[in-house]
């Protein structure tokens, strides 16, 4: 059956956002006066949304106080709030791709695990917004990826079926969304998956960019 729409990943999949992250993670520390971390500590951390980065970035010995946890999210917030999208940079092929799966006649959207005060901020900037009918962020639920529910409510949104909606992601968080909601799945290698390769044995197929990915879409 051919697909009736498409949903996309942001961070590490649409756009290279780990020098607007780390820069507000490295601003955060300071501020805080906590050990600093670099960029690809950072680049390992993203993923689960950013509680967790903020957490981690915390996390040596043991995972931080809550006190420091709730002061390192507020202070993230400040910081990425004034950074984000700055040098943030859309990936080579991004245009060209949701171009074609949109000549493909497709309904697109973003499931994203960043939050929603960032995510909209961040594709008007790249000039990606306009491609979008829908788009899910980190807290437009109660739950992220690797859930179910924010593919399923965005299927429900674009008005398809989870298995006849092609989701396109970075990382084992998509897939494991993905194959949970009952989507087929198909991954870019350029991206972030917490310190690991994507592997292709548990996504539908890797694709080199999402001009690729359009193509595979036109075949599925
Ligand atoms: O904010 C994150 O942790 C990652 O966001 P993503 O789901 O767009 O990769």
């Amino acid at each position: 059956m051919p697909l009736r729409s498409a949903t996309f990943d942001l961070d590490g999949t649409l756009v290279d956002s780990i020098p607007d992250l780390a820069a507000a993670c490295h601003a955060m520390l300071a501020e805080l006066g906590q050990p600093p971390r670099t960029d690809g500590d950072v680049h390992r951390f993203v993923g689960k949304g950013m509680a967790v980065l903020v957490e981690r970035c915390l996390t040596w010995d043991a995972a931080p106080e809550a006190s420091l946890l709730e002061a390192g999210i507020a202070s993230f917030r400040r910081h990425y709030a004034d950074i984000n999208g700055r040098a943030s940079t859309v990936y080579p092929g991004v245009v060209e791709g949701l171009e074609a799966f949109r000549a493909l006649g497709l309904p697109l959207g973003v499931v994203t695990n960043k939050p929603a005060a960032f995510t909209s901020p961040l594709l008007e900037r790249m000039g990606l917004a306009g491609y979008f009918e829908v788009v899910i962020a980190g807290d437009t639920l109660a739950f992220k990826k690797p859930r179910p529910e924010p593919l399923l409510h965005a299927c429900a949104l674009l008005a398809t079926e989870p298995g006849l909606n092609l989701h396109v992601g970075d990382s084992l968080n998509d897939i494991e969304s993905a194959r949970a909601a009952g989507c087929p799945v198909i991954c870019v290698p350029y991206g972030y998956n917490e310190g690991r390769p994507v592997d292709s044995a548990d996504c539908d197929a890797l694709v080199s960019d999402l001009v690729a990915a359009a193509r595979w879409a036109a075949g599925a």
